[in-house]
């Protein structure tokens, strides 16, 4: 069991617009990664090792580039839990837009905290939300969800705006998170017990594997624990999409084709757990072990 940690009471939005905001709240804060530990935490230079998906290659034609490619995915998904999709097929100019656009929605809250590493979260899905302005922002995320949907789709058969000041080390809920982000870095991820600082290829989609996908594949893929320092210096804006069961109503529990001997999660509601990763604050796969079956 963890201890639960206490979620700051209102959401940062709201904290952002408070009139008298002129420093940052202890309990938004994330000690794990603050003040800025991008130099003291020294994260490995393994960058170049972080697995490439060529997702043209996933729906090739060709049967043989097919299977190299699922094999590529397969073990990508086992050994690492996050990988860079490219040739993905969603327009560079639109992902220039997204990206923009949340530098713009950013500003307000960037100029009452003098702060250069704020980062904007954004949710699609079960319910799409996203910030209003600048003007026709939202039309420009709500494609950029629904091509990203696309792309999920492919990489699995196989919403809401947010702003976080850094992220301590977590695992995602649902079972696929994408990312794209400018070119300010800032996201490491855990592979081996190391840190990894991951440099994004240019217009790659980044690609965490999350908890439903470890309770889906009865433990086979492990949701990979990533955590996001920011600067004092640059802008850095991200934009991650979520992907979960398509109801909040679904049961997650382990596929009964990839249960050999026994069943190694406890079933849960999809919104159960989302609330439950909600109401705690993140902290390493804290929300997947109160499901997982502990066996001696
Ligand atoms: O900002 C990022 O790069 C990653 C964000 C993230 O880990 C999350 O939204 O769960
Ligand atoms: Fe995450």
């Amino acid at each position: 069991m963890t201890t639960p940690i206490i979620q700051p009471s209102i959401s940062v939005k709201t904290l952002s617009e408070s009139p008298n905001l002129k420093s940052i709240p202890s309990n938004y804060v994330n000690s794990d990664i603050y003040p800025f530990d991008i130099i003291a935490s020294k994260p490995q230079d393994y960058s170049n090792s972080i697995p490439t998906v060529d997702f043209s290659l996933l729906t090739s034609i060709d049967p043989h580039q097919r299977s190299q490619a699922i094999n590529n995915l397969n073990k990508a998904c086992q050994e690492w839990g996050f990988f860079m999709v490219v040739n993905h097929g969603i327009q560079e100019s639109l992902m220039k837009k997204v990206i923009d656009g949340m530098g713009q929605a950013s500003i307000p809250l960037r100029r009452k905290l003098s702060f250069g590493g704020t980062i904007l979260r954004s949710l699609c899905n079960p319910k799409f939300h996203s910030p209003s302005k600048p003007d026709e922002y939202s039309d420009i995320m709500w494609e950029y969800c629904e091509k990203v949907r696309q792309v999920t789709k492919v990489l699995e058969e196989y919403r809401k705006p947010e702003l976080a000041l850094g992220m301590p080390p977590h695992s995602d809920h649902g079972l696929l998170t994408l990312i794209i982000q400018n070119q300010v870095g800032g996201l490491q991820v855990q592979h081996q017990s190391k840190w990894i600082h991951v440099n994004a290829l240019p217009n790659s989609l980044l690609v965490n594997t999350g908890d439903h996908l470890e309770i889906f594949s009865n433990g086979k893929y492990k949701s990979n624990v990533h955590k996001v320092v920011v600067n004092n210096t640059s802008p850095r804006i991200s934009v991650a999409v979520a992907h979960g069961p398509s109801s909040l109503e679904a049961i997650v529990s382990p596929a009964s084709p990839l249960v050999q001997s026994e069943t190694n999660y406890i079933p849960m509601k999809y919104k159960d757990y989302m609330e439950m990763q909600q109401s705690n604050q993140l902290h390493q796969k804290s929300i997947l072990e109160q499901v997982k079956i502990q066996r001696n």
